[in-house]
């Protein structure tokens, strides 16, 4: 960040300093011979002479405070190895002990204490006119890992990293938030060290008011901010985004970010699925372990692969069935919360059905997907059972971190003798199979908030469509090229990040102005590659 803020102690409370860069040091002052590109190599091995990724974790975060063009050149230079770092599966650890290896401030918190005087706390921020993107949690549900409370705080930042690395967003334009309404999490509650307020959660109507409060001091201080939401507990995923949608250019990552990511994996999936059962991609069946925001996210966003195919919205719903800890979701069971009712099935009266490889069998699904944050669910018999029915099953364990997903590549490869169309939440090594390599796809939101928020800032958007959110999506299907398809990849690699989120950008600009939600009428008159250009020139670059 360029904003340098040095922490001091105050009678006994953290405070800080703020230092303008830039902050040039005087001559003698730093060791005689210091080249920019041997200290990028000296920067790497210290990186990777740490065997812990906890370790590398806090390496890179210190990095990015000291030096943040250094740690944003590498990151860029080495996305494969350093997003499982930064990001899933290790920013799950680094969530789990935040308080732990706290070393300095980074970030906007806002406390249950400050309702009343929340946009007094908010315009403490240091640079208010260039914030443009915040990434705003609660900590109650952080990755599969549950309730982190105030922990949660390190998801913000490690989106807001993937913001500045994958779409050159300005680091001085982001505010991770971390909202602090207490924690149901015992542990952190008797933890000395935890950084949050000792408090169970507050109830339903007062986190309203708090974040009625929050929403509207944020919009009357930063006019051209674009906020995401970030892995709220489902209940409130789904009602705060339904709440602000219309207001504010809010989106739901969880939601609309994972549902847009899996569509343009599920897309390019379907395709060789189809090729090789010889069955029209309007018969596919999608089969959801695991049915909160995510799931629910996914299944609504997967309608319009069948709609696409010119399935009525009726014969697209009953293409998808989901399953949560109960079992098969279908009407008459009992009451189901209300974002499970839409895919509810009305066609199944029999007993609860609970077990998976019974619900494989009735359903007959060609794609399974995971988001149930349970490690291991899909074992080897569920993986022979799917390896059974279609020549090449469509599998996506999507539960974040790794050690949550519901199985691995190798495992998926193993089972279906290669077969598999396989894309996870966290990243999985590839595979040799009979002298070939298989790659897994990387099924992440990471692919699509980039793009999506460059998008946001550059249009000036009053609002976040659904048909926003589909463009992003399928401009990452069509991104993948030609050397990636005959690879049998889903998803592009991850290196080109930079390039996928200009051209993701590009389509949700257009589909804004399509919307009429757009507010920069400069870029109406201008060509597609007039747009793209100027996409890429906005661009921050290290
Ligand atoms: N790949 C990606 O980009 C993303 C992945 N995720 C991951 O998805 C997972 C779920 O996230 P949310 O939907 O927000 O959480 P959630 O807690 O709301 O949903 C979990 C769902 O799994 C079901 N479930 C739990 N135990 C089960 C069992 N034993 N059998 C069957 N179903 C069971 C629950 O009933 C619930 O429907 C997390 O691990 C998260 O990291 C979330 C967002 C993006
Ligand atoms: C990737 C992500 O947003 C999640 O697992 O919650
Ligand atoms: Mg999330």
């Amino acid at each position: 960040m360029t904003i340098i803020l040095t922490p001091y102690w105050s009678n006994g409370v953290q405070k800080l300093k703020l230092i303008e860069p830039p902050h040039v040091p005087k001559h003698g002052l730093v060791p005689p011979v210091l080249d920019r590109d041997v200290h990028a190599a000296r920067c790497l091995a210290q990186l990777r002479s740490k065997d812990k990724g906890l370790e590398k974790y806090i390496y890179l975060s210190q990095l990015k405070h000291e030096d943040y063009a250094m740690f944003y050149r590498l990151c860029l230079q080495n996305m494969a190895e350093f997003t499982p770092i930064i990001y899933t599966p290790t920013v799950g650890d680094a969530c789990v002990n935040f308080s732990e290896i706290y070393r300095r401030p980074e970030g906007l918190y806002v406390s249950i204490k400050d309702k009343g005087k929340i946009g007094s706390v908010i315009r403490n921020w240091p640079k208010i006119d260039e914030a443009r993107i915040s990434v705003v949690t609660d900590g109650s549900r952080i990755l599969g890992l549950g309730d982190l409370g105030v922990n949660g705080m390190g998801i913000s930042i490690g989106k807001l990293s993937l913001y500045v690395a994958g779409a050159g967003i300005r680091p001085e334009s982001t505010i991770p938030i971390c909202l602090d309404l207490g924690t149901n999490t015992q542990r952190y509650l008797d933890d000395p060290f935890y950084l949050g307020l000792r408090q169970i959660r507050v109830g339903d109507a007062e986190m309203t008011a708090f974040m009625d409060e929050f929403m509207e001091e944020m919009s009357k201080t930063f006019p051209k901010l674009m906020i995401q939401f970030e892995d709220f507990s489902t209940d409130n995923a789904f009602k705060y985004l339904e709440r602000y949608r219309k207001k504010y250019p809010v989106f739901n990552d969880d939601i609309q970010g994972t549902g847009a990511v899996v569509l343009s994996g599920f897309l390019n999936a379907a395709k060789l699925s189809s090729a090789a059962s010889g069955q029209p991609l309007s018969s596919h069946r999608i089969l959801f372990f695991g049915a909160g925001s995510a799931g629910v996210g996914v299944a609504s966003q997967l309608m319009s692969f069948f709609t696409l195919q010119g399935l009525t919205e009726d014969e697209a719903r009953r293409r998808i069935y989901l399953v949560d800890s109960q079992g098969l979701v279908y009407d008459t069971r009992g009451p189901l919360a209300e974002h499970k009712k839409y895919f509810s099935r009305d066609d199944y009266q029999g007993p609860p059905m609970k077990d998976l490889l019974d619900i494989i069998a009735y359903v007959k699904p060609t794609a399974l997907l995971g988001l149930s944050t349970i490690s291991g669910a899909f074992n080897g018999d569920i993986l022979d059972a799917m390896a059974a029915i279609n020549p090449r099953p469509i599998i996506f364990p999507l539960s974040n971190p790794v050690k949550l997903s519901e199985c691995s590549f190798a495992d998926a490869v193993a089972h279906t003798q290669g077969r598999v169309l396989f894309a996870s939440g966290s990243p999985f090594p590839e595979q040799q199979f009979q002298g070939k390599t298989l790659y897994p796809g990387q099924g992440n939101n990471m692919y699509i908030f980039p793009g999506l928020g460059l998008a946001a800032i550059l249009g000036r958007v009053s609002e976040i469509t659904d048909s926003m959110v589909e463009a992003s999506s399928l401009g990452l299907a069509n991104s993948l090229t030609n050397e990636e398809r005959s690879l049998g990849l889903l998803y592009p690699r991850i290196e080109r990040i930079r390039e996928i989120s200009a051209f993701i950008a590009k389509e949700v600009i257009r589909a804004a102005q399509k919307a009429g939600v757009d507010r920069s009428p400069d870029l109406r008159g201008m060509s597609d590659d007039e747009l793209l250009r100027f996409i890429n020139n906005k661009m921050w670059t290290p």
